[in-house]
Parts: C-alpha cells; sequence; structure tokens
C-alpha cells in the first residue's frame, strides 16, 4: 500500500492531524454551545434578581411612604425635608464625623434649606431633627407625655436592654433614682471629693515634663480610676481592673462602629467583650453578696454594686446592665470635658493666669489655716473655674444629640410630629448651652454636678502644677462621642518648680 516506510510515516501523520482538527472544530462548537447556555442561564439569573430587588425596593418604598405619615389616612403637615435612600436615608451624611464646634455640613445644609426643624430618614426610622432650641427644651420637658426616651436598637444591644439609657417609665425612674443616690450632694462632699482630689493628683504626678503624652488618655484615665473606684472599689492594684480597661476600649470601639454582627467586626468584638466586662462585673457582685451573707467586716458600702447587691426588686442582670451604664456615662462624658479644658485654655494664656491666680489664693488660704485637702467649701470659692467649666462645655458640645420618639400625634409651630416618628435632638444649638449641655427634663444628666466637680479639681491641680501647649495640633470632633483624633497630645512644663499637692 505504501512505497515506503516514509510515506506510510507521512499518511499517518496526516490522518492524525485531520482527526485532532475534528477533533478541535468539535470541541469548540461544544464548547461554544456550552457557553452560550451559561450566557443564558446568567443573563436569566440576572434578570431574576433584577426582578427580585426591584420588588424588594418598591416594597421598602411604599412601606418607607406609609410610615411617612400618610398611611393610616391622616394628611399630615410635616417639617421639610428629604427621606432619602430606603432603609439608610440619609444616615452616613448626618453622622459623617465634624469638629464638635460646628453642626456638621449635613445639618448645616439643611438647616439653610430647610429651616431649623426637617425631616429625614435616620437609622431607617423616619425622624425629625430639631435644631431649634425652644422645640428641644420643649420635647425633652413633655418626656412620658409626648415623647419618650428612644435608644437605637444597636445601642441598647451594647449596652444592655436594662441600661437606664435605653429604658423609660418605672424602670427607668427606679434606676435613675438609684443614680441621683449615688451622686448626691452629700456624697459629692463627703465621698467623692477627696478621692477625685487623690486620683487628680496622682495621674499629674506622673507627667513627665518636656515629653509628649496624649492629655486625653490621661483624662479617660482618670475619669475612668474614679468609676471604678465607686462603682465597683476596684483599683489600679488589681489586675481585673487592667483587664476591664482593655475591654472596655473594644467595648467602646464598637459602639462608635457600623452595627453589623459578623465575624471580625468592631460590633462583634464589642459585644464578645461586653460579656467579658459582665463576667468581671458579676465576680464583683457575687463577693459583695458572700461578703453581705458572712456579715464582714470591711464590706466598701459606700460602692454602688454593694448598695444595690441587696436591692429588693433589681434581678442580677438589672444590676449589672446598671453597673455597665454608669461606667459609660461617667467615664466618656467627663474625660472628654476635662480633655476639651486642656485644649481650649492653651489656647487663651489670659484665662489660665486667671484660673492661676484664683487657685493659687485658694492654695494660700489653704496654707494659712495648716490645711491641705480641698473642702467643699474651696471648691464654693472657685467662681472663675466654674465660668470656665461652663465655657467648656459651650463649646465642647460633648453630647452633640439625644433620641426621643413621639408617643402621640404632636403639632409644633405649624408642623404635625406624627406618634412613632424619632426626633434626634440636637442639643448643641441652644441659647443657654450651660442647662443644654447635661440635657434637660426628667432625663437631665444625674452626673452633672459630680462631673463639674471632677473637672474644678483636677484644674485647681493642673495650673498650680503646670504650662501646658500642644505637641502637635488636634482638635475635637463629634460622631459618635466626642474626641481628639489624634488624643490631644501635649508637653508639660513644671510651673515655677511649684508644687502644691
Ligand atoms: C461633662 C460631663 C457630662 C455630660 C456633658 C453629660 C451629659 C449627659 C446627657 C446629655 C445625658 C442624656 C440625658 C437625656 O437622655 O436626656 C446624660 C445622661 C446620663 N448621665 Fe451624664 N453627662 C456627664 C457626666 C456624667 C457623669 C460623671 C455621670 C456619672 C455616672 C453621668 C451619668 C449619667 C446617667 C446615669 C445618665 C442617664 C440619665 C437618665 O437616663 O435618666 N453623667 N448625661
Amino acid at each position: 500500500m505504501f512505497s515506503s516506510p516514509y510515506m506510510w510515516y507521512k499518511e499517518k501523520r496526516r490522518r492524525l492531524h485531520l482527526a485532532t482538527t475534528e477533533a478541535a472544530v468539535c470541541g469548540i462548537e461544544e464548547g461554544r454551545s456550552e457557553r452560550d447556555r451559561e450566557k443564558r442561564e446568567e443573563r436569566m439569573a440576572l434578570e431574576l434578581l433584577l426582578l427580585i430587588s426591584t420588588a424588594i425596593i418598591a416594597v421598602i418604598i411604599f412601606f418607607a411612604f406609609r410610615s411617612n405619615g400618610n398611611g393610616d389616612g391622616k394628611a399630615y403637615k410635616l417639617p421639610p425635608g428629604k427621606m432619602g435612600l430606603p432603609l439608610i436615608g440619609q444616615t452616613i451624611a448626618f453622622m459623617q464625623p465634624h469638629s464638635s464646634a460646628s453642626l456638621g455640613d449635613f445639618v448645616d445644609r439643611s438647616m439653610a434649606k430647610y429651616g431649623k426643624i426637617f425631616r429625614m430618614n435616620l437609622l431607617g426610622k423616619p425622624t425629625i431633627v430639631s435644631t431649634d432650641p425652644d422645640f428641644n427644651r420643649f420635647i425633652l420637658q413633655s418626656e412620658g407625655r409626648l415623647f419618650e426616651n428612644s435608644c437605637p436598637t444597636s445601642i441598647a444591644e451594647i449596652m444592655g436592654r436594662w441600661s437606664m439609657l435605653a429604658l423609660v417609665g418605672d424602670i427607668h425612674r427606679e434606676l435613675r433614682s438609684i443614680a441621683v443616690n449615688f451622686m448626691s450632694n452629700v456624697k459629692l462632699r463627703t465621698y467623692f471629693l477627696g478621692d477625685i482630689e487623690r486620683q487628680a493628683v496622682k495621674i499629674l504626678d506622673s507627667w513627665t515634663e518636656n515629653a509628649t503624652f496624649s492629655a486625653q488618655e490621661a483624662a479617660k484615665k482618670f475619669a475612668f480610676g474614679l468609676m471604678v473606684k465607686h462603682l465597683m472599689s476596684m483599683d489600679e492594684s488589681m489586675p481585673e481592673t487592667e483587664q476591664l480597661r482593655r475591654e472596655y476600649h473594644t467595648f467602646m470601639k464598637g459602639m462608635a462602629s457600623i452595627p453589623l454582627n459578623l465575624p471580625g467586626t468592631a460590633y462583634r468584638k464589642a459585644l464578645q467583650s461586653r460579656a467579658i466586662i459582665l463576667k468581671i462585673m458579676g465576680q464583683k457582685l457575687d463577693e459583695r453578696i458572700t461578703k453581705i451573707r458572712e456579715k464582714c467586716e470591711g464590706l466598701e458600702e459606700d460602692d454602688l454594686l454593694a448598695s444595690v447587691s441587696t436591692h429588693p426588686t433589681l434581678t442580677r442582670e438589672q444590676i449589672l446592665d446598671l453597673i455597665l451604664s454608669m461606667l459609660f456615662a461617667g467615664h466618656e462624658t467627663s474625660s472628654g470635658a476635662i480633655a476639651l479644658a486642656i485644649y481650649f485654655l492653651q489656647a487663651c494664656p489670659k484665662a489660665v493666669r486667671q484660673l492661676r491666680e484664683e487657685h493659687a489664693e485658694i492654695a494660700r488660704l489653704k496654707k494659712e489655716r495648716g490645711e491641705t485637702a480641698l473642702t467643699w467649701d474651696d471648691y464654693k470659692k472657685m467662681e472663675f473655674t466654674h465660668a470656665v467649666i461652663n465655657e467648656t462645655l459651650r463649646l465642647g458640645n460633648i453630647v452633640h444629640f439625644l433620641h426621643r420618639k413621639a408617643i402621640k400625634d404632636v403639632q409644633y409651630k405649624g408642623y404635625d410630629i406624627p406618634c412613632g416618628w424619632e426626633v434626634a435632638i440636637l442639643v448643641t444649638v441652644t441659647k443657654n448651652s450651660n442647662v443644654m449641655s447635661f440635657s434637660g427634663g426628667p432625663r437631665l444628666c444625674p452626673g452633672a454636678e459630680l462631673a463639674k466637680l471632677e473637672m474644678a479639681v483636677f484644674l485647681h491641680h493642673l495650673v498650680l502644677k503646670y504650662d501646658w501647649e500642644l505637641a502637635e495640633r488636634d482638635f475635637p470632633v463629634s460622631f459618635p462621642f466626642l474626641g481628639f483624633p489624634k488624643g490631644l497630645p501635649i508637653k508639660v512644663r513644671r510651673f515655677g518648680g511649684n508644687q502644691v499637692a
């Protein structure tokens, strides 16, 4: 058949080539139709997805429209504004961090467009934003009658469902009376004052001259130390105090994050930290209960945990949530206020001089009387200091806004606030900010006097011991909590080598 082995080899290669080519062509054809099918399926899936998403969006818009207050047949005259995207609305724009001395771009723009009262969608809920001081006061005074406290679900989840900051009604009143009693004027004089001074001196004496350090951290350490001491008799010598501080730090990061309970998120970590914090507090509570049962001597009767551990109606869960909310409320705010005072004063040498004169005079008179520790009378004499504190609170805007909810249809200045709508009160805007920095009405901050006492005593020792300056430019920022992006780095110089303890 073949004239030579070479011809046989050539023919075999030709056939092989043909076969491969045919197979390849068929393969391509098959592959092509396979891909076409896949593409068709992809297209169908995409169309289906589009259809479902459109349906979902339509449902959301429908419900959002209904919840605008028009769905129940009533014709409300709502304040002007836009509801924005479904679910998130304008939350991101509203929550943008901004200088604490301002209201933020979003609110400024909305006010310019709509006036002092406008509507928006905040955290997925129809919300009236009030930047009207009279309306703000009216809302706060009407707590329980027309409006009531409304805590975002994510904050309530992290702070605990029994947190005072989230509660309303009888249980809130009961817990609040415990807080008010814990920080009564008598307790401030007899119990807090001495300790505040000891802790302030300790922190200030630890400052190293010419070194750069975070004034915000120092203020936090001071306020945290004070709170854990008075809430649970914990101090720095105890290993669990450091653990509590670490966990609290993670807890706070989660409070300020997007509330996504997914692995690795700051929110999930905060919930885990909350569990550890409650465990530590729970152990402290058990210690109190055992001591009370065994009628031990030396029971720290004045710490809050001991005084509530025998409460006839409070559950364990309620006690622990109370202690956690007190730690949060009493530590973040007053440390922010002290950091703000340090910040504002460094820019105003005249005020520092006047402060120093006031405190040097108090210290001189004490020396003459042979006294060392500050007394309540000394505190009352700090007139200029009180003006500095009030101005710091007015300018600093520690708490930017408060959440409330209308529990009845309310009319105000020709507008309707439908029952069930949220209200965001911007406490930052007010005619007399000193009152509004601590809120107003039945939920007025029960720690206001304690915070002022902490600030006054800290300032007394600060101005007598140090001059200070910013080591780097920094400024106070709002949202979600007040803070200095760089931690307020300062450098200190011992004032005239003079130490007044
Ligand atoms: C400069 C420091 C402080 C500022 C600016 C401040 C401000 C506020 C504000 C605006 C509220 C919200 C009230 C409302 O919802 O209407 C509040 C509540 C509260 N604050 Fe303060 N606070 C400060 C210090 C403290 C301190 C030192 C404590 C001590 C533990 C404390 C304990 C509380 C508690 C327990 C509540 C909840 C009151 C309630 O729900 O009835 N605060 N504070």
